[in-house]
């Protein structure tokens, strides 16, 4: 199989984390995102949650306005985010799963337990020409539940696979290539994201069916030594190289 380009999503939660820290308006998470844009993101990341403990309303309505790119909305499947997605139409919205107590996002929606819930979520979604990703785990039983709910695009949630060592990561990892062949047969768009790092992104970017990398806390963190533009073009390295065997 030729190999098939690989997108960065950058997702700019972090640089509003630490805006919020002194509650002002710097640094910009727009800012952020804009550099990413000049630095070659194929799309931006933003996970408005609840709590709005990182990205704002505000921010959501500047990144659609102010910024060059797809945005690729990440909600939980409440009638609140709904509304706010479809007054934006982003050109991409993904559903994740959400727990206020959660220091980050823990695992993937459950589609199969939740199908009834999500179902209304994808129609409208899609109905407004918004391309509906489902965040899920390496399970084959989620991705069937992902296609029977009608969502093109699945994004295989990483965070395990990145937390663990040794052979633990190693079965975690042929849980995700196992699962990104499955998408690609069931005619899913796969994507993956969570936890990515320099070290770990690899592995990853080798799997051919995987289509798009969304990646944000490392990069985030990492630009605060090099900058942002440094930070994406190591990852963005990683990622050929791994993709082409360069
Ligand atoms: C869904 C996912 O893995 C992340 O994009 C998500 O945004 C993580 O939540 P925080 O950004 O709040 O850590
Ligand atoms: N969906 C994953 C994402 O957008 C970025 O996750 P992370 O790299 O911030 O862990």
């Amino acid at each position: 199989m030729m190999n098939r380009k690989l997108r960065l999503g950058v997702n700019i939660d972090h640089v509003a984390t630490i805006r919020n820290a002194r509650g002002g308006s710097f640094p910009d998470p727009v800012r952020a995102a804009q550099l990413a844009a000049q630095a070659g993101a194929d799309g931006i990341t933003a996970h408005l949650r609840e709590d709005r403990r990182h990205i704002s309303d505000d921010d959501i309505t500047r990144l659609t306005n102010e910024v060059d790119l797809p945005l690729n909305f990440e909600m939980a499947a409440t009638e609140e985010m709904l509304g706010i997605a479809l007054r934006h139409r982003p050109h991409a919205a993904c559903i994740v799963p959400e727990k206020r107590e959660e220091r980050t996002t823990e695992g993937g929606l459950d589609a199969k337990g939740n199908f009834d819930h999500l179902k209304p979520f994808v129609s409208k979604l899609s109905e407004a020409g918004i391309r509906v990703s489902l965040f899920i785990e390496a399970d084959p039983a989620q991705l069937e539940a992902a296609k029977a709910l009608g969502a093109p695009v699945i994004e295989l949630h990483t965070g395990a696979y990145c937390e663990e060592t040794g052979e633990a990561r190693d079965k975690e990892l042929q849980r995700i290539v196992k699962a990104a062949a499955y998408a690609d047969e069931l005619g899913l768009e796969c994507h993956a994201g969570h936890g990515l790092t320099y070290n770990t992104v690899k592995p990853i970017a080798e799997i051919d069916t995987i289509v798009e990398l969304n990646i944000g806390h490392f990069l985030i963190g990492e630009a605060i030594f090099c900058g942002l533009a440094q930070a994406m073009d190591k990852m963005r390295s990683l990622m050929n190289e791994a993709r082409t065997g360069a």
